[in-house]
């Protein structure tokens, strides 16, 4: 068994160069690293920007999939990031419906059962699939047996589960019917295993993985996860963008994400991962893990390479 060493903490300037001398790819987890819901993360514009100027490339990987990608490009121009295009950002509402060309062979106009919100919609109205359910609002009323949406239609050939706020009991009573339709015949994918995410305030909110958790427990159905951690995922990433691995790195605020995403992949050629201590991981979490790897599934996977407060740190270190 190989014993993994420690993280670096990024706290100086060596170290700050060094570490993005080292790598010519950046892939950044949004949620905690680059916002918090809809406020930015304070300085991370200005460490984008440098990396602009040092003609460093990038994209963005979040397990979220309320947004399209279209969305994302949206809320990045808000905020003030520029050149933000929609082959810059992968969301999982993007993964899930490549899941559904790429793995289980269904083709563009194809009936899909959502439960999620809108970008898993617009993103299988883009690839040519007819969503059910998702935001359709017969699915915001009080449960009743006899109500028409609880009727399958045969037609629907997969259901993609992913985060929600609209999470009410219609809801998962009709993606219930499906999931068990022909003897659980119907692809289930999931969109991400998150179980909470960092919102604004210091709050942490129930994440997608703990919709689609719940599902996979009431149907007793297992489900594709198309996002971080997904080694498909990744390559697929990798590839699009021509990014070698080994000068690639991981920047992400969740250990058994973002962080396994990196190390799993062998990004950096075992060293790609970088924890950013201003999302849903705290510093006594990271010294947890590292004392008792053994305690969490897979523990030594989770243990990030180099470690730094917040994105904004590296440049206030150059
Ligand atoms: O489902 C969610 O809500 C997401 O899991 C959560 O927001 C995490 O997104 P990420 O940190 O990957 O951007
Ligand atoms: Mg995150």
């Amino acid at each position: 068994m190989t014993i993994k060493a420690a993280p670096v903490r990024i706290n100086s300037r060596e170290s700050a160069e060094a570490l993005i001398d080292r790598y010519d790819n950046f892939l950044f987890d949004c949620d905690g690293v680059i916002w918090l819901d809809e406020k930015a993360i304070p300085g991370v514009l200005r460490t984008i920007e440098y990396l602009n100027a040092k003609g460093k490339k990038y994209v963005f990987v979040t397990n979220n999939s309320s947004k399209s990608r279209q969305d994302y490009v949206s809320k990045f121009a808000k905020m003030g990031f520029k050149g933000i295009t929609k082959d810059k950002v992968y969301p999982t509402c993007y993964a899930a419906v490549a899941a559904l060309k790429d793995n289980y062979k269904i083709e563009p106009g194809a009936k899909v059962w959502v439960l999620g919100d809108s970008g898993i919609e617009q993103e299988l109205i883009e690839e040519g699939y007819i969503p059910l359910g998702g935001t359709d609002e017969r699915l915001n009323v009080a449960f009743n047996p006899n109500d028409e949406i609880l009727k399958v239609d045969p037609e629907v050939k997969a259901v993609i589960v992913g985060s929600t706020k609209e999470f009410n009991y219609t809801r998962i009573a009709s993606t219930l019917q499906y999931l068990l339709y022909n003897n659980k015949s119907i692809p289930f994918i999931g969109a991400n295993i998150d179980r909470t995410y960092p919102g604004p305030e210091g709050l942490i909110l129930p994440a997608g993985g703990s919709v689609v958790n719940y599902m996979h427990y009431t149907s007793s159905r297992e489900f594709l996860n198309v996002g971080k951690p997904s080694t498909v995922f990744l390559d697929s990433i990798l590839s699009h963008n021509g990014f070698d691995r080994s000068k690639t790195l991981m920047v992400g605020d969740t250990l058994y994400t973002d962080i396994k995403f990196g190390n799993d992949g062998l990004l950096g050629d075992g060293s790609g991962s970088l924890l950013v201590l201003s999302g849903g991981t705290k510093l006594p979490d990271l010294n947890h893990l590292i004392q008792n790897p053994h305690s969490f599934e897979d523990g030594e996977s989770l243990i990030p390479s180099f470690f730094i407060e917040s994105l904004a740190t590296l440049t206030e270190w150059l």
